[in-house]
């Protein structure tokens, strides 16, 4: 493993150079990796894998919209399709990549067909970190580990075909066969991460709950209404407001921020933006530091997982979440970014 200097804690990493695709190969020639579930993870996952050489096949319901996703996307019935328990069956590496609420629902179906030596493999630490909650309880003679790519199945995809690769953490949960190790770091290479760091099931599950419900996705779209709706209410126009909120952030800062820093982005705008960046990212972090706290407290407690849990087991959970996906689509800022977004030269 090389071992990386990050802002001054050394941690290691493993890299591409190290652990090379061909040996990523060789580790699981003698496998059958099977890709339970087919939402957001599993083509992202599924399809990397198998460009990169690896035998894999996908277990989902049949007459399932995602069913006919997985033949659109290539996938073979019969061949390389499967219902789930003919692929829990055939797979010697069964990826867990139902919804985490869902996976509670099928374990006892997966637990049947973990013979001993099958490896386990989830790209959360969800369900065996609140075992309490879940019941998903793994037999001795398996091996367990974890893949997490450190963004959207989606994302995972589209570098892949680009070239590029997503960071993944990696865990061993349980080393069965003495050869977890290489399993799992073979398994993250498959996958198409672009290098792996390692962590274990409970930092894993804490941090990603609580990154997503943090800067990933919550907090950010409650600071971007809280702006938005101050400069309405002080007579900005949607345009204007969208632009100074979302837009250019997305379009013009935040790739200078991913491609080489905070600091260099700042020295990118006026010393005007520049002096007010400064003395008011202070005042920011202050007022939403006990939210976070707040947050990953919860997170701790198992709260997050039970509210996850209790409320995506509904029969009606997609419906749900739909209604609550069109509010946001609805609002007024969002339906003006639709508008600024086909604005974009590009797309016109
Ligand atoms: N979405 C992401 O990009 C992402 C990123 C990193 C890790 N993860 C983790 O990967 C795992 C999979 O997440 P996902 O977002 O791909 O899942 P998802 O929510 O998209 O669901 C995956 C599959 O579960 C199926 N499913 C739902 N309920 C079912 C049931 N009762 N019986 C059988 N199948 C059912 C769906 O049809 C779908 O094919 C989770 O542990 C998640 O936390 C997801
Ligand atoms: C893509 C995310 C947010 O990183 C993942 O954690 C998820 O749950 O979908
Ligand atoms: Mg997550
Ligand atoms: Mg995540």
């Amino acid at each position: 493993m090389a071992k990386l200097n990050f802002g001054g804690v050394e941690e290691e990493v493993v890299t591409r150079e190290e652990f090379p695709l061909e040996k990523a190969r060789e580790v699981l020639k003698d496998d059958v990796i099977a890709v339970i579930g087919y939402g957001v993870q599993g083509p992202g996952q599924g399809l990397n894998m198998k460009d990169n050489g690896f035998n894999v096949i996908v277990g989902q319901r049949k007459n399932s919209k995602t069913w006919d996703k997985a033949v659109a996307d290539g996938w073979v019935p019969g061949e390389t399709l499967f219902d789930i328990e003919e692929a829990l069956e055939k797979g010697t590496v069964i990826c867990y990549l139902l919804s985490d609420a869902a996976q509670i629902a099928l374990w006892p179906t997966v637990k049947k067909h973990l013979t001993p030596g099958k490896t386990l493999y989830f790209s959360h630490g969800f369900g065996v970190t609140y075992k309490d909650q879940t019941g998903i309880i793994p037999p001795a003679d398996v091996d367990v580990i974890l893949v997490a790519p450190k963004g959207s199945g989606t994302s995972l995809r589209r570098l892949f075909v680009e070239g590029k690769g997503l960071n993944s953490s990696f865990a061993i949960y349980q080393d069965a066969t003495g050869k977890a190790r290489e399993r799992v770091i073979a398994m993250g290479i498959g996958v198409g991460s672009g290098y792996l760091f390692q962590t274990d099931f409970y930092k894993e599950v804490t941090s990603d709950l609580t990154g997503e419900r943090g800067t990933l996705m919550g907090a950010i779209q409650g600071i971007f209404a809280a702006q938005y709706e101050v400069l309405r209410e002080n007579g900005h126009s949607p345009s204007e407001a969208f632009n100074e909120t979302v837009e250019e952030l997305t379009q013009s800062l935040m790739p200078l921020v991913a491609e080489n820093g905070m600091d260099w982005m700042y020295a990118n705008c006026s010393t005007t933006a520049q002096r007010g960046a400064l003395d008011w990212w202070k005042p920011f972090k202050e007022a939403t530091k006990p939210v976070f706290e707040k947050l990953y407290n919860s997170v701790k407690s198992g709260e997050q997982a039970q509210i996850s849990i209790t409320r995506n087991s509904q029969p009606d959970y997609r419906e749900k979440l739909e209604v609550e996906l069109a509010e946001l689509r609805e609002s007024e800022m969002w339906k003006a970014g639709a508008t600024v977004r086909s604005l974009r030269p590009e797309r016109s």
